[in-house]
């Protein structure tokens, strides 16, 4: 097989219920050991994408391939059992009667003596050796999630579907397991199809996210450049909180009360939204009713009062009424930042770190 062919291939997948298509013509390729988040909210059709891939849902059209070789289309079928497919779901469920050593060798087949060594590697692995021999209420969540990890990585798949793994584990837990999980996935050179809805999970774990919207992947790449990237404003508000100006476009040229924007190629007399994210807005203090001069990186500062700030662990939070139309903007400062209210400030905004979109877009 040549090393450019995909572990997993999915073309132009289409799921309709009720005469609506859930999921609209999906196309992914993934690599072995190669992590792909597939990232959307709710309800935007990423479950029913990876229970097709799982062979549980029927797509209306498309085809899914594993190593080049066809195992699904509207008429051919490879059953679930036969695709040599992982998954591992939020509610995991162990097998309560089984003992741990049973339960993470259900599915193998094999000698006794085969089976039960490779039942004992994937538990070393995952540190739980010492709990060979006893039950799922004897563990933790966090230790019942890596013997479901183990049970999946059992029969070696060569692909692993995973949704919203982690999400019925406290914050504390949850990212010492996601990074060990990560890494025995990789070393077992598993493709990985990832569901989740939170940014944080597929920022952590991603080689690659593929962001999904009303049932298409509307945008694809690493996480820094769909981070760094967006595609539009409701992507930069997906992933964090973001703050938006509307300015209309003359000669190019956005204009707003934080100076001049670059908008190239809108028409003259369109709207758009500048949007950024509150990280990128330096603040500055009131001096002698000034603030900073305006430069080419930054622009021209805007006058602003202090509604509220909040200290947030990491960073503080502050909330500025502008004086030049009364909106509201965010700024986020690291560490300890909490000007008390109605304090005067000025903002600028980092121009490589601000995004024109046309508004509608
Ligand atoms: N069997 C079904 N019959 C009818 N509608 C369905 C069925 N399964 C899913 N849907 C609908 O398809 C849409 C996509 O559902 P899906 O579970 O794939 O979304 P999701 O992105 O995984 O959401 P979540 O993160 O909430 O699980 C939803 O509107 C859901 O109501």
């Amino acid at each position: 097989m040549p090393s450019d062919t995909p572990r997993l291939e999915i073309r132009n997948l289409v799921r309709r219920f009720d005469g609506r298509a859930v999921v609209d013509d999906v196309s992914l390729k993934i690599m072995p050991g190669q992590v792909t988040c597939l990232l959307g909210p709710s309800g935007c059709g990423k479950s029913t994408t990876l229970r097709m891939i799982a062979g549980v849902e029927m797509q209306d059209s498309g085809t899914i391939h594993v190593d080049g070789a066809l195992i699904c289309d509207t008429i051919f079928r490879v059953p679930p059992e036969r695709r040599e497919i992982g998954l591992m779901f939020q509610d995991f469920a162990l097998f309560p009667h089984l003992s741990v050593a049973d339960n993470v060798g259900y599915g193998l087949r094999g000698n006794k003596a085969s089976k039960r060594a490779r039942v004992e590697e994937l538990l070393e692995r995952v540190d739980l050796k010492r709990f060979i021999d006893g039950y799922p209420h004897q563990l933790s969540g966090g230790e019942q999630q890596r013997v479901a990890l183990a049970r999946a990585l059992a029969p070696r798949p060569r692909i692993m579907l995973m949704d919203e793994p982690f999400s019925g584990l406290d914050n504390r837990l949850r990212d010492g397991i996601r990074d060990e999980t990560l890494s025995i996935l990789k070393e077992e050179d598993t493709a990985v199809l990832l569901v989740t809805h939170e940014p944080d999970e597929a920022m952590r774990m991603a080689d690659e996210i593929a962001l999904m919207r009303d049932g298409k992947i509307v945008q694809q790449g690493a996480p820094y450049n769909v981070y760094t990237r967006p595609l539009d404003r409701a992507a930069v508000a997906f992933f964090s909180d973001a703050n938006v100006v509307r300015a209309e476009v003359s000669g190019a040229l956005a204009h707003t009360a934080f100076g001049r924007f670059l908008a190239p190629g809108i028409p003259d007399g369109t709207s758009v939204d500048i949007v950024f994210r509150p990280q990128h807005v330096r603040i500055d203090f009131d001096r002698a009713g000034k603030g900073p001069l305006p430069t080419a990186a930054d622009g021209t500062p805007a006058r602003a009062v202090v509604e509220r700030a909040r200290f947030m662990g990491n960073e503080s939070l502050i909330e500025y009424r502008m004086d030049h139309d009364g909106s509201l903007l965010r700024a986020t400062v690291p560490n300890v930042f909490m000007p008390s209210a109605g304090t005067v400030m000025w903002l600028t905004i980092r121009r490589d770190k601000c995004f024109v979109f046309g508004v509608g877009k």
